[in-house]
């Protein structure tokens, strides 16, 4: 028999299942919501991810050469915590705050369809519920390399965040997102940065030129790369940790005296015991969905990272609002109704995009215009030189038929803000005509369009092939 019956369970805390726990508590709707760690309140983005590490990317591009390394990452991880309790307070307060809402620490398992047990130290107790929403997230996956798991050297992208001391040389596994964020910030902390990725270029779902700049930018800041390698074994020695890299043509044995793997990230259905309600998983263990994300059971749903989906905050938001729309609306928002989904690599600058690539838009066999400009080239865009960072550039890619947009890339300051723009347009069809006599502040990243767009042409021979 349950202990609790609700209309809507929420097990675990992330942006879309507290938003969701929100919204309909507030509508008077009887919510729990579980949690199985008083630290991840709020969820991973706010404790362990995106905030915690761009305030720290933006730390590390602040330090100038006389600062002393290791007093200005202790000082930037301290404003990084007092960030994160912060968020964290608030986050729990605005849902502590909504009578309707059940707040219960422990950690969740189904037992049936509709019923869940959850543990906290020798605590047992049972919640039975109409509609269940799963909303456990991922965790770093761990590759099998001989040696990382005895090693205390070995760091995932959660506790390098609190390393101690700042490695003075520090070599990451896997050159993606977060490979690449870290690579950028540890190097302006002040480590000696080596990123190993088993691709042979980096970055092969950008264009080879975007990937090229940013190789480039990040080498200029004394990141070194070994591509198409993997890592072999890591042994610990009294002082430091010896990588084993294997390369198509060496072995390479590296000193550095920490480890961050970067190789991925698993859903967390740990302990879950999804098949003790029926609930389909792929073969990479993420919960099965459809396009309203309902699980292979009815009534029960998955948001967030654990549905297989793109891992992004305002992914796992935008999963709130199709399932809301299943539980007090009119049950018609789909995934199907995403369009021009921006994304962004936070970088020094930053490297963001929207829709198709270069390479993607020829080879879709269609007519294509392109405008490409260097930023440090755009005369009518001063804010770069303003600020001190003309890194980068801006791609463009047109439909000479609607004059549409198809994609776009911004390597640029401001970039998060401005491919935010782009795909706007895109979802609302502004032209690139319209964006190219935009009127626009001055001196802004956004007048960019102005210039970059009049110099659009049909992309010709493959500059930018993989
Ligand atoms: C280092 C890093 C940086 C990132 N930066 C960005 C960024 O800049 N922008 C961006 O959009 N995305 C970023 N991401 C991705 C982003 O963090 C995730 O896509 C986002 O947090 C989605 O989370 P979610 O809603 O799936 O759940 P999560 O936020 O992962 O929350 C899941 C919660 O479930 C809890 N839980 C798990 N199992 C149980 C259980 N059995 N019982 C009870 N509770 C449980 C967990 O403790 C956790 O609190 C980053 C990811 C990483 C790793
Ligand atoms: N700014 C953001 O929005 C942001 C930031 C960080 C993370 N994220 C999300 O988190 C997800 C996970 O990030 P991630 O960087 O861990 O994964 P990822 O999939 O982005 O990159 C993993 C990289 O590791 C490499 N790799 C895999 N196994 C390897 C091995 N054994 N040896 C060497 N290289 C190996 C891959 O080639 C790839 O380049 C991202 O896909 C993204 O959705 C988003």
């Amino acid at each position: 028999m349950a202990d609790i019956e609700v209309e809507v369970l929420v097990i675990g805390w992330g942006k879309g299942g507290k938003t969701l726990a929100g919204a309909l508590g507030r509508q008077g709707r009887t919510i729990a919501l579980v949690e199985q760690s008083e630290s991840m309140y709020g969820g991973g983005c706010i404790n362990i991810a995106c905030v915690p590490t761009k305030d720290l990317v933006h730390s590390a591009a602040e330090r100038r050469p006389g600062d002393d390394p290791q007093t200005w990452f202790t000082d930037a991880v301290a404003g990084r915590d007092d960030l994160t309790a912060r968020l964290r307070a608030r986050n729990h307060a605005m849902l502590a705050d909504v009578d309707a809402v059940t707040l219960i620490d422990g950690r969740a398992r189904f037992v049936g369809p509709h019923e869940v047990e959850v543990t906290a130290g020798s605590d047992l107790l049972h919640i039975r519920a109409g509609s269940i929403v799963i909303n456990t997230g991922t965790v770093p996956a761990t590759p099998a390399i001989a040696g990382a798991s005895e090693s205390a050297r070995v760091y995932d992208s959660t506790t390098i965040q609190h390393v101690e001391p700042l490695p003075e040389r520090l070599l990451i596994v896997g050159g993606g997102y977060v490979g690449l964020e870290f690579a950028g910030m540890f190097a302006h902390f002040g480590s000696q940065v080596t990123v190993v990725d088993h691709g042979e270029r980096l970055m092969r779902h950008e264009d080879r030129d975007v990937a090229d700049t940013v190789q480039a930018l990040l080498e200029e800041s004394g990141v070194e790369f070994v591509l198409d390698a993997d890592v072999e074994r890591i042994e610990d020695e009294p002082d430091a940790a010896t990588v084993v890299v294997a390369t198509a043509d060496d072995i390479r044995r590296l000193t550095v005296d920490a480890v961050l793997v970067a190789t991925g990230r698993k859903p967390t259905t740990d302990g879950l015991d999804l098949e003790a309600a029926g609930i389909a998983v792929d073969d990479r263990g993420f919960v099965v969905v459809d396009d309203r994300l309902q699980t292979s059971v009815p009534g029960v749903f998955a948001v967030g990272d654990i549905n297989g989906g793109p891992q992004f905050t305002y992914i796992s938001l935008d999963d709130h609002r199709i399932v809301l729309d299943q539980l007090a609306g009119n049950g018609q928002r789909s995934r199907a109704d995403r369009v021009a989904v921006p994304s962004t690599v936070f970088l020094t600058p930053p490297l963001a995009r929207v829709g198709m690539n270069e390479t993607q838009a020829r080879e879709s066999g269609r007519d294509v215009l392109v405008a490409s400009k260097r930023i440090a080239d755009i005369a009518a865009m001063p804010r770069p030189k303003i600020v001190g960072d003309t890194h980068g550039l801006i791609k463009v890619l047109v439909d000479p038929h609607t004059d549409l947009i198809l994609g776009a890339t911004v390597f640029s300051i401001d970039a998060q803000e401005v491919i935010n723009l782009l795909a706007l347009a895109m979802r609302a069809g502004v032209t690139a005509t319209n964006l190219r006599d935009g009127i626009w502040t001055h001196p802004s990243s956004t007048e960019a369009l102005n210039e970059v767009l009049a110099g659009l042409r049909p992309t010709a021979v493959a500059p930018s092939a993989p």
